[in-house]
């Protein structure tokens, strides 16, 4: 049998590709418990891609992805189902169902994963939706409310079954920075009080350096991971130019 160590997901020797299509190759990183693990790197260069792989959406052209004790692809369907039912997804397009309120919204995977009955339902939804600063705006429709707002609401459906671990796409994209700052103090205080470990997108180095801890970078151009670690830490010891180039935003570097 294989030894584990205690890393949460543990992504081993991963290709990603689209039919004949590499997107990325040789990839290997943990994430530990309770990291907030941003995936970065320029544009286009798989990270959406990366992160639909890490929450079973799509089955890797090679290698594993494991969550806790078990590989998401070597388990039978019914298990990678129940695996999947952890993880919390927050998608750069998740917008919420227009036609619902937003506790209708927080509601929906309460309603289709728990038997919790309609009172119980709503008591959740209504809970999430004040863990998220939007107490009082249950009956609220998403046309109604702000972008910011917005992004917490579909922050609270993300947290609504409680889940171990929170994938976000650009959770903040499109607001404007003061926004973005109150999100990014959001998804920290969610990490402290769910202890749930968060894996997110970002290209905002605001971002990836006050709320991240941990981190993979994408190459385009090479097809593969050039670091991992640390934002702050790689910001000091990472050697390689093109990580340095993203985290200093092209600024040229004086000796
Ligand atoms: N479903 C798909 N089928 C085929 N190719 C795809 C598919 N989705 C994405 N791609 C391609 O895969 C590559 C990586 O896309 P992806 O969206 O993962 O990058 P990204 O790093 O998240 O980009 P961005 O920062 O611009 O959002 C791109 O060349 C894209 O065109």
């Amino acid at each position: 049998m294989m030894t584990q160590a205690q890393a949460h997901i543990r992504v081993r020797d991963l290709t990603l590709r689209y039919g004949e299509k590499l997107i990325q190759q040789n990839l290997n990183f943990d994430v530990n418990n309770n990291d907030i693990f941003i995936i970065m790197g320029g544009s286009g260069c798989g990270k959406s891609t990366l992160l639909k792989h890490m929450i079973g959406l799509y089955q890797p052209a090679e290698g594993q992805i494991w969550v806790n004790n078990d590989s998401l692809w070597q388990v039978s369907e019914s298990k990678r189902q129940r695996m999947m039912q952890h993880f919390g997804v927050s998608y750069q397009a998740g917008a919420l169902v227009s036609s619902l309120t937003l506790a209708e919204n927080v509601g929906m995977p309460l309603e289709l994963y728990t038997k919790l009955s309609p009172k119980e339902v709503a008591e959740l939804a209504s809970l999430k939706l004040s863990m998220v600063g939007l107490a009082g705006f249950e009956a609220y429709y998403p046309a109604e409310i702000s972008g910011g707002m917005l992004k917490r609401a579909a922050l609270a459906r993300a947290i609504a079954l409680d889940p171990e671990i929170l994938f976000f796409d650009e959770p903040s994209a499109g607001l404007d920075p003061l926004s973005a700052r109150l999100l990014d103090d959001l998804i920290l205080e969610l990490s402290d009080s769910m202890k749930s470990t968060i894996v997110m997108v970002t290209h905002e180095l605001a971002s990836i350096f006050s709320i991240g801890n941990n981190s993979v970078f994408l190459d385009t151009e090479t097809q593969t991971m050039l670091a991992t670690g640390n934002p702050n830490l790689l910001l000091t010891d990472c050697e390689n130019p093109k990580v340095q180039q993203f985290l200093r935003r092209g600024e040229v570097m004086n000796a």
